[in-house]
């Protein structure tokens, strides 16, 4: 007969998601059982954000040995060993590993089981020769790379985001099919590396991102070389003997075929569904992902799920912020709601690409010409002019009464100032607020300041506020 156990939660992955549920409730002192059938820390630590930012960050170098002269420092051109580049990612991983082991959970209390799992009935999980009944289960299994049925892709050779990361050779022409923020950080870092890149996107690139912020991102890009072929969609893909050939059409209908040493297919993301036993346990789900509701419940009240397998914005700090609520609602009993207005979101090529909260079209169509756009260039700001990072702009988008309702960056650290505006929005902070802190100078945060202190740029010219300074003038 299977062992049985019948702990308090159980967790299915060991991502992001499901690590963050494990590691709190064991703080907690519940008992917990996390079940991981690959390796554990998931997409971000294996496949995911660790990997492509350790590479992003040897890009950087390449680039700034490029640009060394701009400062009077003279250095040779650079010359990328890409194996050593590889080594680099290596240890990135390494370093962060024990962080997300088996042994550090357990070490937690955890109980940690290394094997598929799957529902057996609505409140049964069997993993292994193992049955588990739960009081409570939280589904995180993840996505995995969406691979479109485009003909001739099944017969080729091709990269996602599970085996770019093992290449120790630097592709000679790297083709990447999608231009969402997998593609351009993956383009622009095998660019500023050496290769040669083209982007094919069916529609816009950085589609989920402000149009004239995504532009300037688009523009850099396109100035370092990284070829960006916008509303062309991929048709067919054929071997060739130097890799693959792309054959893709433009919106006008023109035919483009383009050979490559190596193919990256980045066009978003399928969730991990499959073999879960997710109809035994009666949990409705699409091929978007696990339906939940603003709770993270499913259609299951004792089973959650959280993270990309919910579909949803599909980010570690989501997965983060989703493991917080879970555990509030299932330890505490306490209400909780999903919000996704305050989640913010980096693509972080160089520059990066910032968001949080309503965009300028959402936040329109909600307030009409209730809205002011402030923004604040980075050539005027000084630390940007000192470090010659001059190009972005910062955007705010402030509601009625001055409320911050989002804002877009792009520009050199977009995700660190983004985190003083994340706070911000998830405080309900107005423009006299983001006004009236003392920024240390100089700072790229200033520029926060200086696009809200435009709020007010009417005020000195306001003939009230101008009567109310002369009647005070005359107390002496
Ligand atoms: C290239 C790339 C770059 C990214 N960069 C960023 C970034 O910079 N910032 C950011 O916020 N996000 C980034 N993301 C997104 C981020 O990686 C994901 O949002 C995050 O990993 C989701 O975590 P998760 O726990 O939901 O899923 P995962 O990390 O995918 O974990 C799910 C786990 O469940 C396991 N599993 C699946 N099925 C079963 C089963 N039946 N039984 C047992 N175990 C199972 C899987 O093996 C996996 O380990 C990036 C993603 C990619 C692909
Ligand atoms: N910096 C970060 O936080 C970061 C980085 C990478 C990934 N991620 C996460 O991973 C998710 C997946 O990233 P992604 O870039 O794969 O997905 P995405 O959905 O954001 O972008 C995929 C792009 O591929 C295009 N596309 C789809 N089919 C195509 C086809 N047949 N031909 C040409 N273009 C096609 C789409 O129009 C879209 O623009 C992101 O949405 C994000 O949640 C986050």
């Amino acid at each position: 007969m299977a062992k049985l156990l019948t702990p308090d939660i159980c967790v299915i992955g060991a991502g992001s998601a499901g690590l963050s549920v494990a590691a709190a409730a064991a703080a907690f002192g519940v008992d917990v059982v996390l079940i991981e059938k690959g390796m554990m820390g998931g997409d971000c630590l294996n496949y995911g954000c660790v990997p492509s930012k350790a590479l992003l960050a040897a890009a950087k170098s390449a680039a700034a040995t490029r640009h060394a002269a701009d400062f009077g420092v003279k250095v040779s051109q650079p010359s990328v060993d890409f194996a050593n580049t590889n080594d680099h990612v290596r240890r990135v991983i390494a370093a962060i590993e024990p962080h997300d082991s088996q042994e550090r959970f357990e070490g937690l209390g955890v109980t940690v089981l290394r094997t598929a799992a799957a529902f057996a009935g609505p409140d049964t999980l069997v993993a292994g020769d193992i049955e588990i009944k739960a009081r409570r289960f939280v589904i995180a299994t993840g996505s995995s790379a969406l691979v479109p049925p485009i003909p001739g892709l099944d017969q080729v050779p091709y990269l996602t985001n599970e085996s770019l990361f093992d290449l120790r050779d630097l592709p000679e022409h790297l083709a990447i099919i999608g231009g969402g923020p997998i593609g351009l950080e993956m383009a622009q870092a095998h660019r500023r590396l050496g290769s040669k890149v083209t982007v094919f996107e069916a529609q816009k690139a950085l589609g989920k991102d402000d149009p004239d912020l995504a532009a300037v991102v688009l523009d850099r890009l396109r100035a370092e070389g990284v070829e960006i072929l916008e509303e062309t969609g991929v048709e067919a893909i054929a071997r060739s003997e130097a890799g693959v050939i792309v054959t893709a059409r433009t919106k006008e209908g023109a035919e483009i075929r383009t050979e490559a040493s190596q193919l990256l297919v980045a066009t978003g993301r399928a969730p991990n569904v499959d073999g879960l036993g997710l109809e035994a346990a009666g949990i409705a789900f699409t091929r978007k992902g696990i339906d939940v509701d603003k709770g993270l419940r499913t259609s299951n009240r004792k089973i959650y799920a959280i993270g990309d397998v919910a579909g949803g914005l599909q980010f570690t700090h989501v997965a983060g912020y989703q493991a917080g609520l879970v555990i509030r609602s299932i330890l505490f009993r306490m209400p909780v709601t999903m919000s996704n207005e305050i989640v913010p979101w980096v693509t972080y090529t160089s520059p990066e690409l910032g968001h949080i909260g309503l965009s300028e079209t959402e936040a329109r169509a909600r307030h009409g010409d209730g809205i002011k756009v402030l923004t604040a260039d980075y050539a005027g700001n000084d630390r940007a002019q000192a470090e010659g990072k001059t190009l972005g702009r910062l955007k705010l988008i402030a509601g009625p009464r001055g409320r911050l309702l989002g804002a877009d960056i792009a520009g050199d650290q977009a995700g660190e100032i983004l985190n003083l505006l994340s706070l911000a929005l998830s405080k309900n902070m107005t423009m006299k607020d983001l006004a009236g802190f003392i920024a240390p100078y100089p700072t790229l945060g200033e520029l926060v300041r200086r696009a809200a202190i435009s709020y007010y740029a009417e005020a000195p010219k306001n003939v009230w506020v101008r009567r109310v300074i002369a009647i005070l003038r005359k107390f002496g």
